[in-house]
């Protein structure tokens, strides 16, 4: 049967390099969305526009949020819009490819790294053409954990996070880091450098290229309570192996927040 998406693949990979080499604007013009520190710029709008002028399909979940049947782009112009407004050295262009709700392909172009993450199902996963594989560490006291703090600062939701964050830290664990991109900390556990990544408040453009990235180079993504990934709940899980994956879901100290297609969070039975 024809590989219809390969070129597709191609494409987008070429799309994200082009796209991460976007100059700067002198002036940047800094906006904001959700709250005051959840912030987009310009540049953010202007690599958006050039990826799905080049891109065949015209849907981006960003604005449509609504994730069908049909073949759909999942598009994060500038993955770590804050690192950029200050010059903090890690940003990302992170570009998924979904056929009937499942994920076929993702690219994540970490932009001031020059790395080309990429990776398509059953296919493996690469950065710039070299395979890519999870850390083997089993034992969560060899680990280090990525976790963000995300953009809402309402007092409760900070607590649960700061919480979780230290309990995790005091079981303990070699480290807790974060990159303030979830594409890059996605790559960051498919390439062995760190065994998990979990956030709660992530959108589905943030995760969706970095999901089939983890997924491919052996790591699982899942719910932060051990069900099933949903792409559309703001909540992931990615990590190296079950055992680092299940030590962490006991921690993590759960909120809701509101979905990106806006449906209700249904309560996932656990995988474990
Ligand atoms: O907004 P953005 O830079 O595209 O995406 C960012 C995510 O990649 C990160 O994981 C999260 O902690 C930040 O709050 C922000 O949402
Ligand atoms: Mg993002």
């Amino acid at each position: 049967m024809a590989d219809e998406w390969q070129e597709a693949y191609e494409f987008a990979v070429e799309v994200a390099r082009k796209a991460g080499m976007v100059k700067i604007d002198k002036e940047m013009k800094v906006l904001t969305k959700s709250s005051t520190v959840d912030l987009v710029t310009k540049t953010d709008e202007r690599v958006e526009k050039i990826i799905i002028e080049q891109l065949p399909c015209t849907e981006s979940t960003e604005k449509g949020c609504e994730l069908t049947d049909a073949p759909t782009w999942i598009i994060d112009p500038v993955d770590g819009t804050t690192n950029f407004v200050h010059g903090f050295p890690f940003v990302a262009v992170s570009i998924a490819f979904a056929v009937k709700k499942e994920l076929e392909f993702g690219v994540v172009y970490s932009c001031l790294e020059d790395k080309m993450y990429r990776a398509r199902n059953g296919k493996g996963a690469f950065c710039n053409d070299e395979p890519i594989s999870v850390s083997d560490v089993k034992d969560i006291t060899k680990s280090i954990i990525i976790s963000e703090h995300g953009t809402d600062r309402t007092p409760a939701k900070v607590e649960k996070i700061f919480s979780t964050m230290q309990k995790i830290l005091c079981i303990p664990v070699h480290g807790l880091r974060g990159s303030g991109t979830a594409a890059t900390n996605m790559c960051l556990v498919a390439t062995g450098a760190v065994e998990a990544f979990f956030e709660i408040g992530i959108h589905c453009w943030d995760v969706a290229a970095g999901a089939v990235i983890v997924r491919e180079a052996g790591g699982i993504v899942l719910d932060v309570s051990g069900g099933p990934f949903d792409l559309m709940s703001r909540r992931m899980l990615s990590a190296n192996h079950e055992d680092i994956a299940k030590r962490i879901i006991k921690e993590i100290e759960v909120f809701e927040v509101p979905r990106d297609d806006g449906v209700k969070h249904l309560q996932q039975p656990s995988s474990f």
